[in-house]
């Protein structure tokens, strides 16, 4: 059972997701453990269908576990009604996806506030002045989300996310469509957002260099923590993941 521990943003307990039939399970997650502190910047990495993404979508409740519990601050997901934990998605968590997601009918500006109206908030003008503000948009409000560049849009993203002043944004290999150079803004746009503002940021990629802004990285195998290491760099980043790369992949059965 787990007890609140107030510096914890989001805590995993044997967390455990099976997708499939009994004839043809896939386990996705085998029982993770994990604590992610309030005001840190966590990598998670690993071999493609390694869980990565199974992890953030049950940890941000948007995916139900088949077992183990989940706490986003202190509250305990599995216990909230449909309702309650669409409430608490919208107020605590914020998203960050690969691939922008953002509305092209919208403004930067309507984008932003999207999930502050959707949550039923008003918009506090000066925070949201603050985050345009951080992530270097306040010329781009009126323009739509066509009219600019990849890594402004996932700055607009990140924008979005911050709006709801959220207790953590999960990004999904927030700089896979981006170049080097603006995939590098972006990460550093996030470590600040975690070193200036206390968010706490999880973040799944394949990339050691993005990797290496984090705080933390975590490494996936099989839907297990493998390796959890803080501040590894680069390079010990990519020699953990050849050598995991060398083993060869298992279908676990239920
Ligand atoms: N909806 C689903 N139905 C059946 N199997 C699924 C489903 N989603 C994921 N899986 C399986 O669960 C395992 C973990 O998938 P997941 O997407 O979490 O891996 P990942 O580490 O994020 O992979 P990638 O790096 O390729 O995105 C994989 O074997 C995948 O095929």
């Amino acid at each position: 059972m787990g007890v609140a521990n107030p510096a914890s943003a989001v805590r995993v307990q044997g967390l455990k997701k099976v997708y499939g039939t009994e004839l043809q399970a896939v386990t996705a997650l085998a029982g993770v453990d994990a604590m992610f502190e309030r005001g840190t910047f966590t990598a998670v990495m690993g071999p493609s269908g390694s869980g990565k993404s199974t992890l953030l979508q049950t940890a941000a409740g948007l995916d139900q576990p088949t077992g183990g519990q989940v706490w986003v601050g202190d509250t305990e997901l599995s216990r909230l009604s449909e309702t309650d934990l669409t409430k608490l998605r919208r107020s605590k968590i914020g998203f960050v996806f690969q691939a922008f997601n953002l509305i092209g009918a919208l403004t930067v500006q309507e984008n932003i506030v999207l999930p502050l109206q959707l949550s039923g908030k008003r918009a506090d003008a000066t925070w949201v002045r603050q985050v345009v503000d951080r992530v270097g948009l306040t010329e781009r409000l009126a323009h739509r989300p066509s009219e600019l560049s990849g890594g402004q849009q996932q700055r607009v993203a990140i924008a979005r996310a911050l709006a709801t002043r959220p207790e953590v944004i999960f990004c999904d290999e927030p700089t896979g469509a981006l170049d080097t150079q603006t995939a590098g803004e972006v990460l550093s746009l996030l470590r600040s957002v975690v070193d200036e503002a206390g968010q706490t940021v999880i973040m799944v990629t394949h990339d050691p260099v993005a990797a290496s802004y984090a705080d933390r990285v975590m490494v996936l195998a099989d839907g297990r923590i493998v390796h959890d290491m803080p501040q590894p760099g680069a390079e010990r980043i990519a020699e953990h993941l050849a050598s995991l790369g060398r083993r060869p992949r298992v279908t676990q059965e239920r």
